[in-house]
């Protein structure tokens, strides 16, 4: 079957959004995919880290993001796992260090070109849900239906910060939401792959909604047909 038949949903949008909640939320009532390409970018920051290779080398970032295996396994009822080099950097990969690692290297073009393929491999059968920066835009522009998810930055801020609390990582609001707000700055104004919605890309704001009303909210955004393969 040509890949390009295979149906695709993106979920774009800043940090914290949700997107990864929601898209996985998706992905498994729908029995799709579940593409994270934020964590392609973290591993590769992360294997940065490990490596010490030089953040101000654009060609070793780019040789770096080509060699670095990305590997993700599932867990019953639970985020996957994410192995770099084999190695498990799941909660690594999660800090807020490494987010910001992430949108920096996320800037150049060779590591961008590095991951497109890998990320265009994931569109499997029966289907995909891709949440990232540049799915609608990049990596699927002929998606069948693509959602820019969105929540107001404080909104966003509050959300992380409830997540770290409860992780037992010492965070202020304020310094995450300074965090963020420099974040979606870098991501947005970058010359290559910028976030920005899709032109048919559907706009969500889940600021004050709940959970499960933003994950009915984009299964009714797919065609009628493939909304039907429910589980
Ligand atoms: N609609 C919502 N209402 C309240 N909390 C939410 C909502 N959506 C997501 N959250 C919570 O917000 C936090 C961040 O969500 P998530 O990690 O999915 O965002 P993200 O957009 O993927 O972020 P990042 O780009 O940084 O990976 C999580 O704790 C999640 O449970
Ligand atoms: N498609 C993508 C996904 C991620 N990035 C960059 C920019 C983000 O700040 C960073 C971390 O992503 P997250 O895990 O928070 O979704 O990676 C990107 O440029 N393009």
């Amino acid at each position: 079957m040509n890949a390009n038949a295979i149906p695709v949903l993106t979920i774009d949008g800043p940090s914290g959004s949700g997107k990864g909640t929601i898209s996985r939320a998706v992905a498994r009532v729908l029995g799709w995919h579940f593409l994270d390409s934020g964590a392609l970018y973290r591993a590769v920051g992360v294997a940065a880290g490990w490596e010490d290779t030089d953040l101000s080398d654009p060609d070793a970032l780019q040789r770096l993001a080509e060699r670095t295996v990305v590997s993700f396994k599932d867990v019953p009822e639970s985020e996957p796992r994410v192995l770099v080099d084999g190695a498990d950097a799941t909660d690594e990969l999660r800090t807020e260090t490494a987010g910001a690692a992430a949108s920096a290297i996320a800037a150049i073009p060779g590591v961008r070109a590095a991951l497109v393929e890998r990320q265009r491999a994931f569109r499997q059968l029966p289907g995909l849900v891709a949440d990232g920066r540049d799915m609608g835009t990049i990596i699927f522009p002929d998606a069948q239906t693509k959602v820019f998810l969105t929540a107001s930055a404080e909104e966003r801020a509050q959300r992380r910060y409830k997540q770290l609390i409860e992780k037992g990582v010492e965070v202020t609001l304020d310094s995450l939401l300074r965090e963020i707000i420099a974040r979606d700055a870098r991501d947005a104004q970058r010359p290559v792959a910028p976030l920005k919605p899709a032109d048919d890309a559907v706009l969500v704001d889940s600021s004050g909604v709940p959970i499960d009303q933003v994950v009915e909210q984009v299964l009714s955004l797919l065609p009628e047909s493939l909304r039907r393969n429910r589980t």
